[in-house]
């Protein structure tokens, strides 16, 4: 699998409803590949021994004991033995050696008891700390990605896979200290078979093999039926959000879509089970039939030793030994090596949180950028502003030439789909234009710094987020650093008219909002319009964007807002995009889009006098109220 940070191919690999995810080509994970994949490791290890150093060592150590315990017990257990034949055969009277032995050995059970306890405990520990270290960086990565990325399929598909690495990646951790673990103990035990006969051990490799090849196979089935189906998977997320969620319940009541949501998740959830579990039936068939084969050899060995006992060419003792270190070895090996199979296949998923993490976002700022000018002089100059999105080839804007002057304000209108939002987030630099550049003072927006560019634009969407959050902190997202600034939220909610709203909430500023928490209070569409906008005072920007920020406002209510904003605003630029012509009057100045181009530009009084289509619009809505 080869990283690959491109995020823009067209369409992704989303696949429609209709058609079957097959495991294609790209799904399937050769050796080379999965070997390649245990690159990973030190990296990941790296990862592990930063979320806690102290566990990690003790992790280390712990195994490290308990690897040598096993052939420490065979062989206190061989010396037993061979005490007792020795005094049934007429040896020494005194039993105080064989009493100790056998202390030794309960001594070495009690330990390995409370290792593996102790093993298990700090391997949890690890693991969730690990776990909530990298969902947190997980957030951080998404936070620095572009708009454009988060409207790519294949950018979800990644995170959906990396999402799913934060959680159970610690089996990879237990997974390298248990093989490790698990060699040192072969190792010792091995060492004891190969004083008796080397032979053994070769017998035991030929033994384990046939079920190591068929666990690989089915590992790297798993991996690919799990990987081509995660963009049904992401469906099958929606779908259970869509059918229980209190944004969604209004609608799915009214229209009576339950059905159809749980007929589309059965049929989705269903397929994907049964290609499981034919996958898991055909691995238990096949697992059998191969740890057969290497039971049967374990028995061939074990039928020589017991020969060689019979013969008395070996003690009792020796028996036991060999008989437990061989059954040891085997089993050991075999754990080894179906370890090592998943491992690898670990390895590969670990692949998927680093490719997410590969992800780069094309918008930043350079090395040297500009700061935010602390007053702007010549305004926003677009110079023939094309732009297309990432997934189409139709230009949402084309051939954009005008200047938004420092403190002008401008009116956007058009018809739906004209291009004012696009042209408000290419000022807000959520993108950069396809063509031609966009300059701020006589400089490219590029060139700034991004964050101070986007501290200093306050952007009010149509679809601003409705955070179930309390009602101050609403507001105060807008600048999310004075959360605190109390005077700062109320003069923000007093200048949209949230004051009124708010005042009518019993827990007042405190209030939670929306539903689905404790005592929260749900708003109707103008009053959180009212406290949406409030965002847009909170922080002292220099351009502040209203992007239909009052379609939900009553006729007074949206009168009042713009008188207010106005006098607000003053000597601040803005852009308001709005359907009312009421509101766009009040423009300095009206920018008429059609087609993603600039039709019109000019004065209220400018436009209807040019009697085009921004008169023509205008004269269909005011008859609207005559
Ligand atoms: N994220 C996107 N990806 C692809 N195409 C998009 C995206 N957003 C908008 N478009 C397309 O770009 C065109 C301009 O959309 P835009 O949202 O700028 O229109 P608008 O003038 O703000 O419309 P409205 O008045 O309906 O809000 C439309 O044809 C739309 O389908």
């Amino acid at each position: 699998m080869t990283p690959t940070t491109n995020t823009h191919e067209k369409g992704g690999n989303r696949r429609s409803a209709s058609t079957k995810p097959t495991g294609d080509v790209s799904d399937q994970v050769s050796w080379r590949e999965r070997f390649a994949a245990l690159g990973n490791l030190p990296t990941f290890f790296r990862l592990v021994w930063a979320t806690s150093p102290p566990l990690f060592l003790a992790d280390a150590l712990l195994r490290l004991v308990q690897a040598a315990i096993p052939a420490a017990t065979l062989y206190v257990g061989k010396l037993i033995i061979d005490q007792v034949v020795s005094r049934t055969q007429g040896g020494a009277a005194d039993t105080t050696y064989l009493w100790e032995l056998v202390a030794i050995e309960f001594g070495l059970a009690v330990l390995s008891t409370a290792i593996g306890r102790a093993v298990s405990l700090i391997d949890g520990l690890l693991g969730d700390k690990f776990a909530n270290q990298t969902s947190i960086r997980l957030m951080e990565h998404a936070a620095e990605l572009d708009l454009e990325q988060f409207e790519d399929a294949t950018f979800y598909d990644k995170l959906e896979r990396a999402r799913r690495q934060t959680n159970g990646r610690t089996v990879l951790l237990s997974g390298v200290f248990g093989q490790v673990q698990q060699l040192i103990s072969v190792g010792f035990l091995a060492a004891g078979l190969a004083v008796y006969n080397p032979w053994l051990l070769l017998l035991i490799a030929v033994a384990v093999t046939p079920s190591f090849i068929g666990d690989n196979y089915f590992n790297r089935k798993s991996y690919s039926l799990s990987r081509s189906w995660t963009p049904e998977r992401r469906e099958l997320d929606y779908l259970r959000y869509v059918g229980a969620s209190d944004e969604t319940a209004k609608e799915v009541k009214i229209f009576g879509l339950s059905g159809f949501l749980i007929d589309r998740f059965r049929t989705l959830s269903t397929e994907y089970l049964k290609k499981n579990q034919a996958i898991a039936v055909s691995r238990a068939g096949w697992g059998t039939l191969l740890t057969g084969l290497g039971t049967a050899g374990y028995y061939g060995a074990y039928v020589w030793i017991v020969q060689r006992a019979v013969t008395g060419q070996i003690s009792l003792g020796d028996l036991t030994f060999l008989a437990g270190s061989f059954r040891q070895v085997r089993s050991s090996l075999e754990g080894i090596l179906l370890q090592f199979s998943s491992l690898t296949q670990e390895a590969v998923y670990l692949q998927d949180l680093f490719d997410y993490f590969a992800i780069q976002p094309l918008i930043h700022s350079p090395k040297t950028a500009l700061p935010f000018p602390a007053q702007v002089r010549s305004g926003f100059t677009f110079e023939n502003v094309g732009f297309k999105y990432a997934n189409s080839d139709r230009w949402a804007l084309r051939g954009l030439s005008f200047t938004l002057q420092a403190g002008e304000k401008l009116a956007l209108v058009g018809e739906n789909g004209a291009g004012k939002t696009t042209l408000v987030k290419l000022l807000a630099r959520l993108y950069d234009p396809t063509e031609g550049r966009i300059l701020l003072d006589g400089h490219d927006l590029r060139d700034y710094d991004l964050d101070d560019l986007r501290r200093h634009i306050g952007v009010i969407f149509q679809d601003y987020i409705r955070f179930k959050m309390s009602a101050g902190t609403n507001i105060a997202v807008g600048d999310i650093d004075e959360r605190t600034n109390q005077p700062r939220i109320e003069t923000s909610a007093q200048r949209s008219l949230a004051d009124t709203v708010i005042a009518k909430l019993a827990g007042g500023y405190s209030q939670q909002l929306g539903k689905s928490f404790n005592q929260g209070v749900e708003l109707s569409g103008g009053e959180w319009q009212k406290v949406a906008l409030g965002r847009a005072y909170m922080r002292d920007a220099q351009l502040i964007i209203l992007d239909e920020p009052t379609a939900a406002l009553d006729a007074r209510a949206e009168y009042e807002v713009f008188q207010r904003f106005n006098a607000l605003t003053e000597g601040k630029s803005s852009v308001i995009i709005s359907h009312r012509f009421s509101t766009v009057r009040m423009a300095d100045r009206i920018l008429v889009l059609e087609n993603g181009q600039l039709l019109e530009i000019g004065s209220h009084e400018a436009l209807l006098a040019q009697k085009g289509r921004y008169a023509e619009l205008f004269t269909l809505q005011a008859r609207g109220y005559q």
